[in-house]
């Protein structure tokens, strides 16, 4: 049940706590006289209203404290392994370790996510948070979600401002931050399976307006177990790294990073100008001749076309820095270049998320407030290696779950000319990467071209029916609600409540940022206003001035990207040893999306700035007029120089 989404194995080998308390101390694992003994504890102590869990704490204490061999009583499982940092390597690891030199495993891959505010879960340490203030359950969250989520009118409504290429980029930054493995498969947790320990299915109401059944089905995320005073409590897992380290190109893992790469001249590996064959990776096939399964540096890849294409946007980018640095650099090796490109991309990519993609979701006031502000030229060194930069829970199980509202019921092509060419409904390409790869890479061209010119949704408390009504739709017609899921996974992770958040934040503790109908509906869902989730009560909040989210989630947007800009020592404007020259960094700071789509995707004209609707204000330009990077400052000599 520990199982990782993509590779238990590494998991077990990273975790070994989670692996102690499931073999170790499995009751599945004793004899049956020490069961028998066991049950009958549990039994007494339950009378004392001690959960077994907590009993197996105070005995694995005991026993440790009666063996002299035990200096460290391992409560909660050993300590992860000791990593020994190389201070003089110039490059990221792939799985995020020793870029704190102090800390080798902030931030790196399949370690635990770290907590802003202690979990609320309904036990102290691990079952869900399911029960309200007066002690009867929560709302169902499919109930939250119909009354709070429901788009009440036949039509979308648009973002006046931003494209569909705001919402995908966000779903591709998440995959850099976060992967959080779940327990078991998604359509696993109804009927037979209902009351097993990993399922959290989501109970949907008799009159609901689009499901006809009474379960959908949810698995609890994987977890560790970590001790908060007496007690070993539950703590996610974040299997990519946390940093903005593009970790979701080139994966997480050494493993992961070389089976992507060719090994010449620095490149990626690609088919046909797509992305390249993943072999086994879970998705369905439209057509035989054509479909394959694309690989990338995130699992998530297949998920939906617009994700696919933005990775496919990445994987070219790379392959032409690297073509141009190679043309600089002749005596290179594969190794020098490829290292050297993906630093560079990565460097490109923090620059687009801060100048480019935050300031439209937090608006420029809070963007000020948190100095999150890329500065306008030269160094702006603010590394500090006391922070530790890991994805916080409530930021990935929450915060940045907000583009989910942002999300159209169409993936569509559009030709060089700005014209649709192919539309599919949302629900009949889940998973699918038919649309992206049946005409090699210039599929994804046309999904990519299409994201400029087309409105988001608004990112506001309604979500399409794509997502809400036909999440991840099966032949057999079943599907999900992703509000809803959002909701119950912040249960499942012990998320405090909205109140909690809000007093957090330092904002009051009310429901002052709502308007008079969010407030109504928020009462009619919950009895009490301190049982109000933290994704509800936070997606109906009325947005901050200039972006697109409320109060509370600009705040913990806010501090969580605070943190990646200052807990990474390889941050983009840091000026240290293996940094980029003033020069280049100059270079790097030309470099916006709209440059990125020009030099790596066939197109003509591009929107000046690539996340806003192409308006009179923000018009289409000419590839050859926009500002790009200057490779030239990469030739060795200039470097050294
Ligand atoms: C078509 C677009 C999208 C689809 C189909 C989609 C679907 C999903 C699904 C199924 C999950 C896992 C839910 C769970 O089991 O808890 C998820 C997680 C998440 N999504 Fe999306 N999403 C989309 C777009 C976005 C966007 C635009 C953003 C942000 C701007 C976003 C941010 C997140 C985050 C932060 C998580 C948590 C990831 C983790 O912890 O593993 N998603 N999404
Ligand atoms: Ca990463």
């Amino acid at each position: 049940i520990f199982q990782s989404s993509n590779n238990s194995i590494d998991t077990a080998i990273l975790l070994p706590d989670v692996t102690v308390l499931s073999t170790k101390y499995d009751r599945a694992a004793m004899t049956p006289e020490l069961r028998h003994v066991w049950r009958i504890l549990v039994f007494i102590v339950a009378v004392l209203g001690i959960q077994e869990l907590q009993l197996l704490f105070l005995v694995v204490k005991w026993y440790n404290s009666n063996d002299p061999g035990s200096k460290t009583p391992e409560i909660c499982g050993p300590a992860p392994p000791e990593v020994t940092c190389d201070p003089l390597y110039k490059y990221r690891n792939v799985d995020g370790s020793c870029n704190n030199l102090k800390h080798p495993a902030w931030g790196q891959s399949k370690t635990k996510q770290h907590r802003f505010l202690p979990p609320r879960y309904d036990d102290g340490c691990e079952s869900p948070r399911q029960t309200g203030y007066d002690h009867l359950p929560l709302p169902s969250p499919r109930d939250v979600s119909n009354i709070l989520f429901q788009n009440r009118n036949s039509t979308t409504t648009h973002d006046p401002k931003l494209n569909i290429l705001h919402m995908s980029f966000g779903q591709f930054l998440d995959h850099d931050l976060v992967l959080t493995p779940v327990t078991g498969g998604l359509l696993s947790c109804c009927g037979e399976h209902i009351d097993r320990p990993e399922c959290i299915p989501i109970h949907i109401p008799s009159q609901d307006p689009f499901f006809t059944n009474s379960c959908m089905p949810l698995s609890r995320s994987a977890w560790t177990y970590v001790e908060h005073g007496h007690n070993c409590c539950r703590e996610q897992i974040n299997d990519v790294t946390s940093f903005i380290d593009a970790s979701n190109v080139y994966g997480s893992s050494e493993q992961k990073a070389k089976a992507l790469r060719t090994f010449q001249n620095g490149t990626l590996r690609d088919r046909n100008g797509g992305l390249p064959d993943g072999g086994t990776s879970k998705c369905v096939f439209n057509d035989v001749t054509t479909d394959y399964c694309q690989d990338a540096g995130d699992v998530r890849v297949n998920v939906v076309p617009n994700l696919g294409s933005v990775h496919l946007l990445f994987l070219r980018y790379h392959n032409y820095i690297a073509g141009q640095i190679a043309t600089l650099n002749p005596s290179w090796d594969d190794e020098t270049l490829y290292q050297e490109t993906r630093a560079i991309v990565t460097a490109i990519l923090q620059h687009v998320v801060y100048k480019e993609y935050l300031p439209l979701v937090v608006g420029d006031e809070v963007m000020a407030e948190y100095g999150l502000n890329p500065s306008p030229a030269g160094y702006n060194t603010v590394y500090d290696e006391d922070i530790n930069l890991s994805t916080r829970n409530a930021f990935a199980a929450a915060a940045f779950r907000f583009g989910h509202s942002q999300v159209t019921n169409h993936q569509k092509q559009y030709n060089k000319t700005y014209f649709e060419i192919a539309s599919l409904n949302i629900e009949d390409t889940y998973h699918s990467p038919h649309f992206c790869v049946y005409n090699g890479g210039t599929s994804s061209e046309g999904i990519l071209r299409w994201q400029l010119a087309e409105q988001a949704a608004k990112s506001d408390r309604v979500f399409e029916s794509g997502v809400r009504d036909r999440l991840f739709r099966e032949p057999d017609g079943t599907s999900l609600d992703l509000p809803a899921i959002n909701v119950q996974r912040g249960r499942d992770h012990g998320l405090p409540p909205y109140i909690k958040w809000r007093e957090f934040c330092g904002l009051s503790v009310n429901l002052s940022d709502h308007s008079y109908t969010e407030k109504l509906d928020l009462k009619n869902v919950y009895r009490d206003i301190r049982d109000i989730d933290l994704y509800a009560g936070a997606m109906t909040e009325l947005p901050v001035p200039g972006g697109i989210v409320g109060p509370t989630f600009a705040c913990l947007i806010a501090r969580q990207f605070l943190m990646y800009k200052k807990g990474d020592r390889f941050w983009y404007e840091n000026n240290h040893r293996h940094g980029f020259t003033e020069d280049q960094l100059t270079e790097i700071k030309k470099a916006t999306l709209s440059s990125v789509l020009c030099q790596s995707i066939d197109v003509d004209q591009v929107s000046l700035r690539a996340f806003i609707i192409i308006s009179d204000t923000n018009p289409t330009v000419n590839c050859s007029s926009l500002i790009h990077p200057y490779w030239t400052l990469w030739r060795e000599k200039a470097k050294t120089s």
